[in-house]
C-alpha cells in the first residue's frame, strides 16, 4: 500500500493538478493507495507522524510518498518515526527540486511515478539535523541542505514573494530563484563568526556571506554548492563563503552552477560529521529551504544511512 502525502499548493498550486493526473494512473492500474492532501504548513509533518505512529490502525511496513517540492519532502521527513518500518518515496512537483536533481531522479512527475512504481530497490540515505535555540531547543531534520546567511535569506524571500506564483504560471519557476538571488545579493548582510568542525577544529571567519551544509550536492534550484556531497557517506559537505564583495559573491554563485566555485578565493569546503556555527549578528537559517528564522548559534550533524528510500 502506498500512502501519498500531497501538497496541492506546491509549485504555486500546480501540485493539485499534477496529483489528479497521477491518481488516474493508480486507479486505472488498480494500485492500492491512500492519499492525504496537506491543508497548511506543517500538515505533512503531522500526517507522516500519524501514519508511522504505533497507534496507527495499519501497523504493517509502509511506503510514504511525498508529492510536492523539497519543502514537502522535508516536512514528511520531520514527521516520520524512524523506529517504524517505513520506506520513503518522492514525486517532485516543486519549483526547485534539488533533492531529485542530486539523486539523479526524474524531475518529471509522471516519469518519477513510473520509476517509483517499478522500483524494487531501496537506498539508505543520510539525513542532517539542524539544532538551534528558539523559545526552547529546536531540532529539524534535513535531507538536501541547511544553510545560514545569504542562501537562507533567499529562501525566506522566496517564501514571501508573490512573484513565485507568476513565474511558476509562466513555467519559469527556476528563474524566480535567480531573480530573488540577485536582489538579495544587494540587500543581505554579512557578519563575523566562527565554525567548529567535529568539536575540534575552530575556523574564525570574517564577513560570512553564507555557510551551507549538504547531504545533496545542490540547493537553491540547481546551485552545485557541494559538488562532492554523497547522500550515503555519513558526512556533511560544507560550503563556506566569506570575506568577499557583493560582486565577487555574484561571480561565485554563477561559478557554483557548474560547481566551479570550490577552487576560488573566498570559498572553503569541508567534510565533517558535525559542525557548530556562531555569528556575531543573527543571520537567517533554513533547512531544505524552510525558514528557521534568524540565529546566531546553530549546529548541524549527519545521521548516517537511516532513511530507507525507494528509488
Ligand atoms: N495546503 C497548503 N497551502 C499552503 N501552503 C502549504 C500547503 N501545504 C503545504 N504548504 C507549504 O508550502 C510550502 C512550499 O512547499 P514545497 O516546498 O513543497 O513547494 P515549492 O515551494 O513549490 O517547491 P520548492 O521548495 O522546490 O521551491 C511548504 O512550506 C509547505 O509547508
Amino acid at each position: 500500500m502506498y500512502y501519498f502525502i500531497v501538497n496541492p499548493n506546491a509549485r504555486s498550486g500546480r501540485g493539485l493538478s499534477i496529483w489528479n493526473k497521477l491518481k488516474e494512473r493508480l486507479e486505472k492500474e488498480k494500485i492500492p493507495y491512500e492519499a492525504y492532501l496537506t491543508e497548511h504548513t506543517g500538515h505533512a509533518t503531522e500526517l507522516a507522524a500519524e501514519l508511522t505512529s504505533p497507534r496507527h490502525q495499519d501497523s504493517s511496513p509502509k511506503t510514504i510518498v511525498a508529492l510536492g517540492g523539497d519543502g514537502t519532502l522535508n516536512e514528511v521527513l520531520n514527521g516520520i518515526s524512524l523506529s517504524s518500518p517505513v520506506t520513503l518515496g518522492y514525486i517532485p512537483s516543486g519549483s526547485g527540486n534539488d533533492f531529485s536533481r542530486g539523486m539523479r531522479l526524474s524531475r518529471n512527475p509522471e516519469k518519477a511515478m513510473d520509476q517509483l512504481l517499478k522500483s524494487e530497490n531501496c537506498r539508505y540515505l543520510d539525513y542532517g539535523i539542524l539544532s538551534y535555540m528558539s523559545d526552547h531547543p529546536a531540532h529539524r531534520r534535513f535531507i538536501v541542505s541547511s544553510g545560514i546567511g545569504y542562501d537562507a535569506d533567499v529562501c525566506q524571500n522566496l517564501f514571501t514573494t508573490k512573484l513565485k506564483k507568476t513565474f511558476n504560471q509562466l513555467h519559469m519557476g527556476k528563474l524566480i530563484y535567480l531573480f530573488i538571488g540577485i536582489k538579495r545579493i544587494v540587500l543581505c548582510k554579512s557578519t563575523n563568526g566562527y565554525l567548529l568542525l567535529d568539536g575540534v577544529k575552530k575556523i574564525n571567519l570574517k564577513k560570512i556571506r553564507f555557510i551551507s551544509s549538504h547531504i545533496q550536492k545542490f540547493e537553491g534550484g540547481g546551485f552545485r554548492f557541494a559538488p562532492k556531497a554523497d547522500p550515503c557517506d555519513g558526512y556533511l559537505d560544507l560550503c563556506v563563503v566569506s570575506g568577499v564583495s557583493r560582486l565577487r559573491l555574484t561571480l561565485l554563485l554563477l561559478a557554483s552552477l557548474a560547481g566551479r566555485h570550490v577552487c576560488c578565493n573566498g570559498v572553503r569546503t569541508y567534510a565533517c560529521r558535525e559542525a557548530a556555527i556562531h555569528t556575531e549578528e543573527p543571520l537567517l537559517v533554513h533547512a531544505d529551504g524552510e525558514s528557521c528564522y534568524g540565529q546566531t548559534d546553530i549546529s548541524v550533524r549527519c545521521v548516517e544511512k537511516k532513511i530507507r528510500f525507494l528509488c
